[in-house]
């Protein structure tokens, strides 16, 4: 799995965890920066990483800042990202079983490395559950309604 990276000024160690966690699972991890502890935006990478996914350059994206908050608010508005922000395994699994989400968000400030290790190995190797049908039907009402108000 192509898995794309980014962070803001205050994930740069988290990132690195992950990124060894990725390899450690033998995926392919792309690092889309930032490596800067000097303030950044992160809308800047969040918009980087979720295109990476959209495009199908990457297959799934995790993204670091403070909270978590602000890259999730923005990988949700690029088209075809269901990004969500993880605190733990729980989360984690059920955010692949039953929202088959793309981008994986975390807190660099409120967990610790080894938490952030656990939910990126979940969330990876966890597949997308369907349900009978169930969570599919839900996640196509949301493309759908994504298709018919996107603005150029
Ligand atoms: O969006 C965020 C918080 O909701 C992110 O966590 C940022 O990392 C955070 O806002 C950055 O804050 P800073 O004071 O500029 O370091």
């Amino acid at each position: 799995m192509r898995v794309a990276v980014g962070n803001d000024h205050r994930g740069v160690d988290a990132k690195r965890r992950v990124l060894a966690t990725v390899l450690a699972m033998n995926d392919v991890p792309t690092d889309l920066g930032t490596n800067a502890t000097i303030g950044v935006d992160y809308p800047d990478f969040a918009i980087a990483v979720s295109e990476a996914v959209a495009s199908g350059q990457a297959d799934r994206g995790v993204l670091i800042c403070a909270t978590g908050h602000g890259m999730c608010i923005t990988a949700n508005k690029v088209y075809g990202i269901r990004a969500v922000n993880c605190r733990d395994i729980v989360d984690a699994e059920m955010s692949r079983t039953h929202n088959d989400a793309n981008v994986l968000c975390l807190s660099a400030d409120l967990l610790s490395e080894d938490m952030i290790e656990q939910i990126v190995r979940k969330w990876i190797e966890t597949p997308f559950e369907n349900g009978s049908g169930r969570h599919a039907r839900r996640n196509e009402k949301i493309t759908q309604y994504e298709a018919a108000h996107q603005k150029k």
